[in-house]
């Protein structure tokens, strides 16, 4: 098995973060549009970052229960190439982003234990990807990007209709095992390759997609 694992780096606030986030190997940029976050960009400031990503690594949007007329005016300002669904979008919300817009939608499932798994198989029925993520803690503020991983042991082996992202804590030191673990083909990290809360750190990120090549030779 050869090391073609792809990654995403999701929460790019600084338009440095760009170039350095495919300089180490990232296959897919994320933008957070979520205003409790740390990484939460305004639109002109995503726009500016999404203008200058080269074609081939994928842009992904990541809203929160995104209404219409904010996705609306997003996919009207952003060039983009897909969406993540981070909140509790019901199956056939998903369903109907994917026909009004156009675009991918990767569905993220929270998982904490064996009774989240029937919702990774009810979304891959919809989705075009899942990002297979950990529940957020009690009382966190945000749905995701809580530097929190879940068991992993719960979904070794599993398999889904469509591909697939894990993420949930992740980090440099962590992402080999992950993989092996799971055997994940993709993986998502956020707060794993900060140094600050939305501050991206390249020689962090650059550990990052080695060590998750690594797991996955
Ligand atoms: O990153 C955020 O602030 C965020 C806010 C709201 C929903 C999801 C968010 N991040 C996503 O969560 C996962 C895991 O992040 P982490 O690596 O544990 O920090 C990842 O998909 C982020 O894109």
């Amino acid at each position: 098995m050869g090391s073609d694992i792809k990654i995403k780096i999701c929460g790019l606030t600084d338009p440095a973060d760009i170039p350095a986030a495919i300089l180490a190997g990232a296959s897919y940029v994320g933008f957070v549009f979520f205003p409790k976050s740390p990484r939460h960009l305004e639109l002109e400031a995503a726009a500016f970052m999404a203008a200058s990503v080269p074609v081939g690594i994928m842009k992904v949007a990541l809203t929160v229960d995104a209404d219409d007329a904010m996705l609306d005016t997003l996919t009207g300002q952003v060039p983009l190439d897909m969406l993540q669904l981070h909140g509790s979008e019901s199956p056939e919300r998903v369903a109907g982003v994917k026909s009004r817009y156009g675009l991918p939608v990767m569905k993220a499932v929270g998982i904490a234990d064996a009774g989240d798994l029937p919702q990774l198989e009810t979304y891959g029925r919809v989705a075009d990807q899942l990002l297979v993520d950990a529940k957020p803690p009690r009382g966190a503020d945000r749905p995701g990007g809580n530097a929190v991983a879940f068991d992993w042991t719960l979904i070794a082996g599993r398999r889904w209709p469509v591909p697939w992202m894990l993420a949930g804590g992740l980090t440099p030191e962590n992402v080999a095992q992950a993989v092996r673990l799971t055997g994940a083909r993709q993986v998502d990290v956020s707060s794993g390759v900060e140094s600050a809360p939305g501050v991206k750190d390249a020689d962090m990120m650059r550990a990052f997609v080695e060590a998750a090549q690594s797991g996955a030779a």
